[in-house]
């Protein structure tokens, strides 16, 4: 079946959290551990590796499926199949963009103010060659292996690296000159072994799963009933993702209404929906949500 490639590293906790919420828990003997297994019967391999080294990897056939971010398949060029985005980051669900940085005084309000000879830090040497062709910037571009934003002003004068929070280019004293890229983490297989029909079923299954478990987070659902006469101003304020499920209950005028909402924000609708007249009110969680 498939051989499945996880990222060691910054998107490591979050990958694990999410295939435990979509029932495909991945047990290793420690952390220390690059080799793991999940007890699922469509996975029979899984290692745990460096993302910039795994779109690669699923390029050559070495692993069926894997996970990685978009910024590492451009880096790469690699010729993977992507089963789509799956929308968390090492510590939000936003995707982190690649940027070109600057010391906050530095003159250049943008890409093409840089001098010539130019020095520029990253750890995404091809994607900015790319980039600074484009723009017909001459530069040296110095390739990082790590604590990139610590090298300006003295070692280089811009660098080209990622940001999530903002918070490491905040503490650095830098300012954002351009985007090169936004960059979510992708699910990505080898294109020999999506061809293969019952490959493919494989991988789709488990993209539905981590799809569906992304979608539920952040979401509730809400049980409640209400009488005939209150129906209507409780269902005026519930919000749901198509409509809310309304039912008769077997004795007198009552119904019961059900609905997926917002965990942001239940903390005003649970009374609103007390003072509209519902009683009996659940909130209970939700592990998955599959179109
Ligand atoms: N806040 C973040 N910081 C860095 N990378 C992130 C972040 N959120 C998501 N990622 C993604 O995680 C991957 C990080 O890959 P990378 O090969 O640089 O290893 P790493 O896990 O950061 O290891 P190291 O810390 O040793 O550099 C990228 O695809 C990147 O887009
Ligand atoms: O916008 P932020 O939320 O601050 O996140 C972005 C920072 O996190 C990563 O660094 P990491 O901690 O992996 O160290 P590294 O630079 O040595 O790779 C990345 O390279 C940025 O430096």
């Amino acid at each position: 079946m498939l051989s499945l490639v996880l990222p060691k590293g910054s998107l490591e906790k979050a990958t694990f959290e999410l295939f435990d919420a979509a029932d495909l828990t991945v047990r290793r003997g420690s952390d220390r551990d690059y080799r793991a297994s999940v007890d699922d019967p469509r996975i029979d391999r899984v290692r745990v590796l460096r993302p910039q080294e795994i779109p690669t990897y699923l390029e050559q056939g070495l692993f069926d499926l894997g996970i990685t971010g978009r910024d590492w398949i451009t880096e790469t060029q690699a010729d993977v199949v992507s089963l789509g985005e799956l929308k968390y980051s090492k510590a939000t669900s936003n995707p982190v963009r690649v940027i070109m940085a600057v010391p906050k005084d530095a003159p250049w309000q943008s890409v093409e103010d840089l001098p010539e000879g130019v020095r520029i830090s990253t750890e995404f040497p091809a994607l900015t060659e790319r980039f600074l062709t484009e723009h017909g910037v001459k530069a040296r571009v110095v390739p990082s292996y790590g604590a990139t934003e610590a090298k300006v002003p003295d070692i280089v004068d811009a660098i080209v690296d990622l940001t999530e929070t903002g918070s490491s280019l905040r503490k650095n004293g830098l300012r954002i000159l351009d985007t090169l890229l936004v960059s979510y983490t992708e699910l990505v297989a080898n294109r020999e072994a999506y061809e293969d029909p019952n490959k493919r079923a494989a991988m789709e299954d488990i993209a539905l799963l981590l799809q569906g478990a992304i979608r539920a987070r952040g979401n509730v659902l809400l049980k409640l009933n209400v009488s005939d006469a209150q129906l209507q101003d409780v269902l005026s304020i519930m919000p749901s993702m198509s409509s809310p499920t309304v039912t008769r209950l077997a004795g007198g005028e009552m119904h019961a209404v059900e609905s997926v909402v917002a965990k942001h924000g239940v903390n005003t609708l649970i009374p609103a929906i007390k003072a509209a007249g519902g009683c009996d009110i659940l909130e209970i969680p939700i592990s998955k949500i599959v179109d």
